[in-house]
This record gives structure tokens, C-alpha cells and sequence, in this order.
């Protein structure tokens, strides 16, 4: 078996994957990514890209349609083929050839096949040609193997081979009907894009839609989506499920109704890519969402690191914040912590010291590209009472904002903020409406720098923007 040695060794060349190898790169170490699949992971082929081209251009056509003048201009319907071709580029037509000219202009080097921890510090490579590859590292190994889709255990499921997420991102036709079980975020947008490219669309959300987010968000998500067609059937579990001869998927309610569709889209959750990746051999447990500490370093069963501390876990794997630019961001802190504890430095991994990745905790943000947009950082009114904080929740009508009349007639749109009383900083804060998405970043940067509120009222929006919200929230919350 050919062996070689590297300073750090990172499993899963996903989002996570390559910004480690990166930054470990940049810091002056030697770095080795293992990819089984295509440079660049989940997000670039199956999740955030192809997902959003497939949502943006009915999202650009509602927007016309609510203002006099475009609305006039819009005298056809959705071109799905050039939506559709339109995705396939932004999924770079599922080829990895740019991002592995990237890996190499970065000084990364990328080995091809399945990795397996096989010992302390050592990795093996197993190629497609069933050719192994040793690869020893010197200071660390970083499993940034992403997750998978779950498939719950309903009678009937897996036979009926049904869509995951995958097979919605980089479907190469619109179903006539389609089914999805589940309603957290995938279901959400691929609810909101198939109805949007002509689909008949039943959701079965057992558990609300966005169950996770201020109910306001779920609420007027599933009103949009029922306006656009979609059957949202809150509280419907599926009990069975068979595809018959013709290709017909039915899925059986627990209550007995049956639902048929042409697809079924499988969307309840995700499962780490730990399955096969040597876990058992250095006491952890296959198929287990690995525990992390601050900076990223894997946790066996003791809470103490495993061994020396040579071994690391960033992005979904870790389970701490399933989105993209999180895991990035743990990236960022870990690549930078393996580099400071390769060289003797000091190790900054207090509270938002540089290798924390503190924000994890309670300074998330993310955009649902639902109809309305969903924007959100940090903890949900439920969320931080049920921590122990003593909250003041400020609502305020996005649509009665003079930007928001502007930016379409009859904007509709919400915004609430949560402050904690004792600090009167805000500790949350969520949009709902179209267009918000880009409103986003204000709230994260008041949430994380812990900006008084008495000092906020010096940060003016612009007028006539939607931004004016802010001002009006500050205004209900009085001073
Ligand atoms: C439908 C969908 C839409 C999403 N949209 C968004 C969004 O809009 N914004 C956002 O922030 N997040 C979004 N996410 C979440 C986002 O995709 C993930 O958080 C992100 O991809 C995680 O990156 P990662 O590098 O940890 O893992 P992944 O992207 O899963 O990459 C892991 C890589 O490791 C490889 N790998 C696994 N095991 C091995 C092994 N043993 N050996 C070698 N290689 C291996 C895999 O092939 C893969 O390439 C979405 C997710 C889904 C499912
Ligand atoms: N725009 C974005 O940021 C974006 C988009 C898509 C996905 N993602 C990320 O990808 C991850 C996966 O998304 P997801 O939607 O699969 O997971 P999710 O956790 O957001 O939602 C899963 C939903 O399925 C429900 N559920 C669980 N088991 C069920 C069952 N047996 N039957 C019916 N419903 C069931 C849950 O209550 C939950 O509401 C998320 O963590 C999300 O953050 C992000």
C-alpha cells in the first residue's frame, strides 16, 4: 500500500472539508482531502445551489406580478426547461473540475475514495479501482463527512424508492403530483419550487411547517403555499407506503386516507456520514453524530478529547448547525486552531475567542427561500424563555413600512424582535416577507457584537427602505 504523510488529513471534501484544508494550507501546513463523491459536497450538487436556482425565477416572477407597470410586461408563464437548465449550471452540470483546480491552486491534495480512520492519526484511501492509500498525518485528522438523508421507518418507504433531497435538487422533470413527507426546511422550499414550476404539491407536515421558527413564519408560509395549490396537511403522519406496477406512489395516513402521487419526496431530517468511516476502531460509534468541544475537536464518551487531541469534527457531521456557512465558520475556527497547536501557539477558544466557534450556540442565522422569505438569527421568543431569560417580544407590520409599500404593492411581511430585559441587547430576531433575505445580516451583527439597544437607536435606516423596521421596532419597545 502506498503511505504518505501529511500535517493535517481531512475526510469529506464538502463546504467544511475544503475551507479546514484551506486554512490549514494558508497557515503553512502540508494538507491531504479524501472525497469519495464530487469536490465541493452536498450543498454545491444536491442542497443549497441547485435548490435555490430552482426556487429564484417564480420568485422573480411573483415579484413582477405585484407591481403595476411589470405586472403588464409578464405575458407568459414560467419556462420550466430554462429553470431547470438554469439549475443544472449552478450545480456545475455535477462535474467537480473547477473545484478541484481550486484544491490545487490552494496547495491541497486530493485523493479520491472512500476514507477510513485505520489507527490513530492514519487515514486509508480506498479507491473506486479498490486501490488503498495510507495516509499518516502529523498533527490532525478532520472528519467533514456531511450527513445524508434520513428515511423514517414507514412500512413500504424504501421500496417505493422514493425522492430524497438529492433527487428533488437535481430532478430532470417536473412531477405531475407530488408528495413530500415532512415539513422543516427542505420540505418548505421544495414545496414552495415544485408548485412554483407547475407541480400539484401535498405536504405532509406531522409536526407544523417550520416547527423550529417564530410560529408567525410557519403561519404565513403555509398560508402562501396553500394560495399557490399546496395541500398542507398539518398534523397528517404517513402509516404506508407502495409504488405500484404503473409507477403510482400511495401513501396510507395512520388515519387511513390515502394520498396519491407520481413522487414522493422523503424530508424529515438527516443522518451523519459516520457509518463507515473507521469509528469503531478509535471507540466511538458508527453511524453516531460525533460530540465536538469549541473548537472542534471530537469528544469520546468520557468527555475528554480522543487521545492526544489529534482528531476533529466540523460541518453537519458534529450535529452543532446543519447549514453551509456554519460549518464554514467552524472550518475557519478549526483549520486556525490545528495551525496554532501545530506551531506551539496559543490557543484562543474561550468565549468568542478566534478558535471558538461561539456563535453555534445562540447566534445562528439562516434564510428559508420560502414564499414569504423566512430570515432568522439567533434564539426564538419559545426558545430563550424556555432558557431561562427574561424576554420582551416586540412585533412590528413589515408591510405598513414605507420601503415595503414601495418594494411591491400590498407587501405583506412581519418582524419581531427578542431582547433580554437584563442586558437590553437583542438575543433574536426573525423576518418574514418577500425579499428579506438581505435584511439578515443587520440582525446577526446587533446579536452578536450584543449591541445596547440604547445605541442601536444611532444606527438610522436609510429612507424609504424595509430596513425602516428596525427604527419602528425600537420605537414600540419605547426609550
Ligand atoms: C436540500 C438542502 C438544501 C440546503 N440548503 C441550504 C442553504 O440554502 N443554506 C445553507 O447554509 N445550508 C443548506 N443546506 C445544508 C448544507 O447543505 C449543509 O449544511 C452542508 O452541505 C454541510 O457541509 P459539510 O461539508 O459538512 O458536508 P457535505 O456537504 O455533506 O460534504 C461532505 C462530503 O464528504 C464526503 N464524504 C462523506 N464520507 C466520506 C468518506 N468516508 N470518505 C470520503 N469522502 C466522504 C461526501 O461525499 C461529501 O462530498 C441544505 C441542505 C439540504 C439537504
Ligand atoms: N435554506 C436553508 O438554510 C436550508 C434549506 C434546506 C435545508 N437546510 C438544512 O438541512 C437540514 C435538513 O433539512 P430537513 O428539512 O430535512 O430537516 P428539518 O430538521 O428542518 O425538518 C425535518 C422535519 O421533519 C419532521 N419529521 C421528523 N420525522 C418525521 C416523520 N417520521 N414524519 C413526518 N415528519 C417528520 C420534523 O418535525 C421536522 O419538522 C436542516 O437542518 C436545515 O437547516 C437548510
Amino acid at each position: 500500500m502506498r503511505t504518505t504523510t501529511y500535517d493535517v488529513v481531512v475526510i469529506g471534501a464538502g463546504p467544511v472539508g475544503e475551507n479546514i484544508a484551506d486554512r490549514v494550507a494558508q497557515g503553512g501546513l502540508s494538507a491531504a482531502i479524501v472525497e469519495r463523491e464530487l469536490v465541493g459536497g452536498e450543498c454545491s450538487y444536491w442542497a443549497c445551489m441547485p435548490t435555490k436556482a430552482l426556487l429564484r425565477s417564480a420568485a422573480a416572477l411573483r415579484a413582477a406580478r405585484r407591481l403595476p407597470g411589470a405586472r403588464e410586461a409578464v405575458t407568459g408563464d414560467l419556462d420550466t426547461a430554462a429553470v431547470l437548465r438554469r439549475r443544472d449550471s449552478f450545480a456545475s452540470n455535477w462535474k467537480d473540475d473547477g473545484q478541484v483546480s481550486w484544491l490545487g491552486q490552494a496547495g491541497i491534495s486530493l485523493y479520491r475514495g472512500q476514507g477510513r480512520i485505520s489507527s490513530a492519526r492514519v487515514v486509508e484511501v480506498t479507491g473506486e479501482d479498490g486501490a488503498a492509500t495510507s495516509l499518516t498525518a502529523r498533527h490532525a485528522v478532520v472528519i467533514a463527512t456531511g450527513s445524508g438523508a434520513l428515511l423514517p421507518d414507514v412500512a413500504g418507504l424504501r421500496e417505493a424508492a422514493p425522492w430524497t433531497s438529492r433527487e428533488a435538487a437535481a430532478a430532470s422533470a417536473v412531477p405531475g403530483r407530488l408528495a413530500i413527507i415532512g415539513g422543516g426546511v427542505v420540505a418548505s422550499e421544495m414545496a414552495t419550487a415544485f408548485a412554483g414550476l407547475g407541480a400539484s404539491v401535498t405536504m405532509l407536515a406531522r409536526d407544523g411547517v417550520l416547527p423550529l421558527a417564530e410560529p408567525f413564519a410557519g403561519e404565513r408560509v403555509t398560508g402562501s403555499l396553500r394560495d399557490a395549490g399546496v395541500s398542507v396537511r398539518l398534523g397528517a403522519e404517513a402509516g404506508s407506503v407502495r409504488r405500484d406496477d404503473g409507477g403510482t406512489v400511495s401513501v396510507t395516513l395512520t388515519e387511513g386516507e390515502r394520498i396519491e402521487a407520481d413522487e414522493l419526496l422523503v424530508a424529515v431530517g438527516r443522518t451523519p456520514n459516520t457509518q463507515d468511516i473507521g469509528l469503531d476502531d478509535i471507540g466511538l460509534t458508527p453511524g453516531a453524530w460525533l460530540t465536538v468541544d469549541d473548537t472542534m475537536r471530537v469528544l469520546g464518551d468520557d468527555g475528554a478529547p480522543i487521545g492526544d487531541g489529534w482528531l476533529y469534527a466540523a460541518g453537519d457531521v458534529n450535529r452543532r448547525v446543519l447549514l453551509t456557512h456554519q460549518g464554514k465558520y467552524q472550518a475557519r475556527a478549526a483549520g486556525d486552531v490545528i495551525v496554532a497547536r501545530a506551531k506551539g501557539e496559543a490557543v484562543e477558544g474561550g468565549r468568542w475567542g478566534r478558535h471558538a466557534a461561539t456563535a453555534d450556540e445562540s447566534a445562528v442565522p439562516q434564510v428559508v427561500f420560502t414564499e414569504p422569505e423566512i430570515a432568522s438569527v439567533g434564539l426564538t421568543a419559545a426558545v430563550a424563555a424556555a432558557s431561562g431569560l427574561r424576554i420582551r417580544v416586540v412585533d412590528h407590520d413589515l408591510g405598513a413600512v414605507a420601503g415595503s409599500a414601495l418594494h411591491a404593492d400590498g407587501y405583506q411581511g412581519h418582524a419581531r424582535m427578542v431582547v433580554d430585559e437584563d442586558r437590553k441587547v437583542i438575543v433574536g430576531f426573525t423576518l418574514a416577507g418577500p425579499d428579506v433575505a438581505e435584511l439578515l445580516h443587520a440582525a446577526t451583527i446587533a446579536v452578536v457584537g450584543e449591541v445596547p439597544l440604547d445605541r442601536l437607536w444611532h444606527a438610522v435606516p436609510a429612507f424609504p427602505t424595509v430596513s425602516e423596521v428596525w427604527l419602528r421596532l425600537l420605537e414600540a419597545y419605547g426609550r
